[in-house]
């Protein structure tokens, strides 16, 4: 089994709801990005996928993020989830996977970094 992973990063803001503590209040961070494909078969030129591949899908998604203030966004809004890393790490997880065309490998995890020191991942059962 080889797994093929890309990190990227975006900026941007957030609030968590109902947070005992500082996080309630406005701030902002620098999400780093790790997206990992998983499959069985290389192709000819000895790639699972190119990794040029899996950058586009993955800039095309964190620039909508990009400077933004997660809250904003359904997923996160009043009657969301709170933009927490474990919830960027879903919400990522299921936007990659519906724009990467991907066939016999599958999206395995993504993580999405907090902090050089904090993160969290997601991935299907
Ligand atoms: N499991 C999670 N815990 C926390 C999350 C999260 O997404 N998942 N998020 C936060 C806040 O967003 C906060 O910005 C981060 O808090 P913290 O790590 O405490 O950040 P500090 O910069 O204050 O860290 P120090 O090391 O204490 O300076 C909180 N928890
Ligand atoms: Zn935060």
């Amino acid at each position: 089994m080889f797994q093929v992973c890309v990190r990227a990063h975006f900026d941007a803001a957030h609030f968590i709801r109902d947070y005992d503590g500082d996080c309630s209040n406005l701030h902002g961070h620098r999400w780093d990005v790790e997206v990992c494909i998983a499959g069985k078969q290389l192709d000819q030129l000895g790639m699972l996928i190119d990794f040029k591949e899996v950058k586009q899908s993955i800039r095309k998604t964190l620039k909508l993020l990009d400077h933004g203030l997660l809250n904003n966004l359904t997923f996160f809004g009043p009657k969301g989830v709170n933009p927490t890393a474990e919830n960027l790490a879903q919400f990522l997880f299921l936007e990659f996977k519906r724009d990467l065309v991907i066939e016999d490998k599958r999206l395995a995890w993504v993580k999405v970094f907090e902090s050089p020191d904090t993160w969290a991942i997601f991935k299907e059962d």
